[in-house]
This record gives structure tokens, sequence and C-alpha cells, in this order.
């Protein structure tokens, strides 16, 4: 079993109930349409949001991820990942992008301690994507809308499913580092822990099992699953819900202590770079590589969604592009009451 993998560069994503969202959005509608009269198209969130104010934009989002799939495929996780980390803070409102003004004491999001591991490449994706929009279409398309489409685009290019993105969103006016660790999942989380976030997101229990599935992409540093090889929740014994041989090559490349911090393992041992069913499969053969993905096995509540998705891959596909919909709808703002359409991403108007 090959576990090695290390990337030079350093390098982490969110969600509400879309019935709770869509019940007062509808109320919002209503309550305006009657004096405003005029429908008003840039109010909604829908597929062809930018139909008439930028026909091409998924073409040149498009051209963007391709050619950074190709160039750096890490580019692929590292977006989703920034996604889930946008949508749980904040909601789905590009918060995530924001960087700290040098000097002020005011850290913004990225970086805020759980998210110095997400990846450059994921940010970089978004701005060169934004660069190429702006230069068409001036001023008109948010970056979050841009990262939930390029997110897609990636599980789509890695092998996943194509679903079709709704837009709309706009972009935050508050990131704030301090907001991130209580709405961010930790690696040693258990089920109820996971659960009790993943709720206050409006998401469900199933949404949790599907959208781990992510975890069919990607790497993770020692640090998040080095107490599982050694001393397990105090035990001073390793996790009992690991393989032997996984075992074995994770504790060759992570010891207990001082070693390589740079060091990351594939979330999927098996096809960490495609987009399939192969993460639940694993997690049935204690292959699972943090304590809270192997929990989702271990969990009678989890484990029967666990063994129908590792049976069934179109399955997987359908329950994830809903899902990624679903948390692609968490705390979306719209207008300019408490949004804002940046032309860097970066940095707020
Ligand atoms: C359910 C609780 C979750 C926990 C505890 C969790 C935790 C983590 C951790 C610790 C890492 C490794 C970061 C690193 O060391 O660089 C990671 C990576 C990743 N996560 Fe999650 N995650 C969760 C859910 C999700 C969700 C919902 C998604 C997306 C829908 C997601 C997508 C990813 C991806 C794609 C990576 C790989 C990033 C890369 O290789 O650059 N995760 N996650
Ligand atoms: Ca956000
Ligand atoms: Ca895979």
């Amino acid at each position: 079993m090959s576990v090695p993998y290390s990337f030079s560069s350093s390098s982490s994503f969110v969600a509400l109930s879309i019935y709770s969202l869509l019940i007062i959005l509808d109320k919002a509608a209503f309550c305006l349409a009657k004096p405003i009269k005029t429908a008003r198209p840039n109010r909604q969130f829908s597929v062809d949001y930018y139909a008439k104010s930028c026909p091409q934009l998924e073409q040149l989002v498009a051209s963007v991820t391709a050619q950074q799939f190709q160039e750096a495929p890490v580019s692929g996780p590292a977006t989703i990942r920034l996604f889930f980390h946008d949508c749980f803070v904040e909601g789905c409102d590009a918060s995530i992008l924001i960087k700290s003004k040098p000097g002020s004491k005011m850290l913004a999001e990225r970086d805020a301690e759980d998210n110095k591991d997400l990846r450059e490449e994921g940010f970089e994706t978004i701005r060169k994507a934004k660069a190429l929009v702006e230069s068409k279409c001036p001023g008109v398309v948010s970056c979050a809308d841009i990262l939930a489409i390029a997110a897609r685009d990636y599980v789509h290019l890695a092998g996943g499913p194509y679903y079709k993105v709704k837009k709309g969103r706009w972009d935050g006016k508050v990131s704030m580092a301090s907001r991130v660790s209580s709405n961010i999942p930790q690696a040693n989380f258990t089920v109820d822990q996971q659960l009790k976030l993943f709720n206050s997101k409006g998401l469900s229990l199933e949404d949790l099992v599907v959208l781990s599935g992510a975890h069919t992409l990607g790497f993770a540093h020692c640090q998040h699953f080095v107490s599982r090889l050694y001393d397990f929740r105090g035990s001073k014994q390793p996790d009992p819900a690991i393989d032997p041989k996984l075992l074995r090559a994770l504790r060759m490349y992570c010891p207990h202590y001082g070693g390589n911090i740079d060091i990351v393992a594939p979330f999927d041992v098996t096809t960490p770079f495609s987009f399939d069913h192969a993460y639940y499969g694993n997690l049935e053969s204690k292959l699972g590589l943090l304590a809270s993905d192997q929990a989702l096995f271990l969990d009678p509540r989890t484990k029967p969604l666990v063994q129908s998705l590792a049976k069934d891959k179109q399955k997987f596909f359908q329950a994830f592009a809903l899902a990624m919909e679903k948390m692609g709808s968490t705390g979306v703002k719209r207008g300019r009451k408490h949004g804002e359409k940046r032309k860097d991403c970066s940095m707020h108007i």
C-alpha cells in the first residue's frame, strides 16, 4: 500500500435549511411583489440568474477549471473544500476569500487556525476565474457564485456527477477568524458532534454521510489523524478501527512526535484523484483516514447509509449532487443591504 504523498505547497468549507430558506424567501418575495409590482429578476436564486448579464459565465469558469485541473489536479479537492468552508461560516458568501488587512488585529476567516491548511490552489482557481469573468462581464458576477460553479466543475472533472448550479448569491460583508472554529468540524468529532453542526446548517444525517463522500478526493496532514495511530482517545493504544496494514503504513510517515508537518496521506487510499464511491467501501474495510470518517461506519444511525452508498455509485452521485445544492443554498445573501459584489474576491468593496 503506498501512502506517502507530499506536496511542497502548504495548504480548508458550509450550509442552512434549504426549506426554511425558501419559505423565508417566498415570504419576502410575496411581501415585496405586491407593492413593487414589477418583477425583479436579479432577486432570484436560479440556474439562469446571469442569462442576460453574463451568458458565457459557465464557459468562462470552465476554461479556468479545466486548465487548472490539468496543471495541478489538487486544485479540485482544494476548491471543493474551500466551498464547504465558505458555506459553513456566514453562509455561501465568499467570506472565506477575504484577506486580513495587513497590520490589523482583526483577522479574516482564512487566517483562522481551522483554515490554515486550505490549499492555495483553491484560492488561485477562484482568483483566475474571477479575473477572466471580470474582463467579459465587469461588476456583475459574485465571487460566491464563481466558487459554487468551480467546485461543481471539479467534482465533474474528477469523474463525479455534473449538476446545475443555482446562482444569485451576493458576497458577504463579514469575514471574521473568530467565527470559524465553532462552525467547522474537527477530525476527531463523533457522529453526534458532526450531526449537531450539520443540523445547525439545516443539513440532515443523510447529508452528512453523503457530503463526507467528498473525502473520496484529497489529502490530510498527519496532525489530523496521528492520535489514532498511537494514543486513540487517551487509551495509549491505536484506534482498533484501523486496518493493521494501513496503520503500519501511516505510522511510517507520521511519527507520534517530531514528524515532517508537511506530509499528507490520501483520504481514499485507492483512488485519491478520482471522484467515485470508493470512500464508503474503504470505511467498511477500516480504511477511513480520520476518526470522523470511520465513525460513520461505527455508528448504527449512519452505518446503513454507508453500506448502501458503498454498493451503489449512481445513488451516491445523485445524492451528492442534491446535497451540494442544499449546502450551496446555505445562508445565501441577496441584495445590497447584506451583500456586495466584489471585483477582487480577496477584498471587501
Ligand atoms: C463531516 C465532517 C468533516 C470533517 C471533520 C472534515 C475534516 C477534514 C480535514 C481534517 C481535512 C484535511 C485538511 C488537511 O490536512 O489539509 C479535510 C480535507 C478535505 N475535506 Fe473535509 N471534513 C469534513 C467534511 C467535508 C465536506 C462536507 C466536504 C465537501 C463537501 C469536505 C471536503 C474535503 C476535501 C475535498 C478535502 C481534501 C482537501 C485537499 O486535499 O486539499 N470535507 N477535511
Ligand atoms: Ca462564508
Ligand atoms: Ca476516490
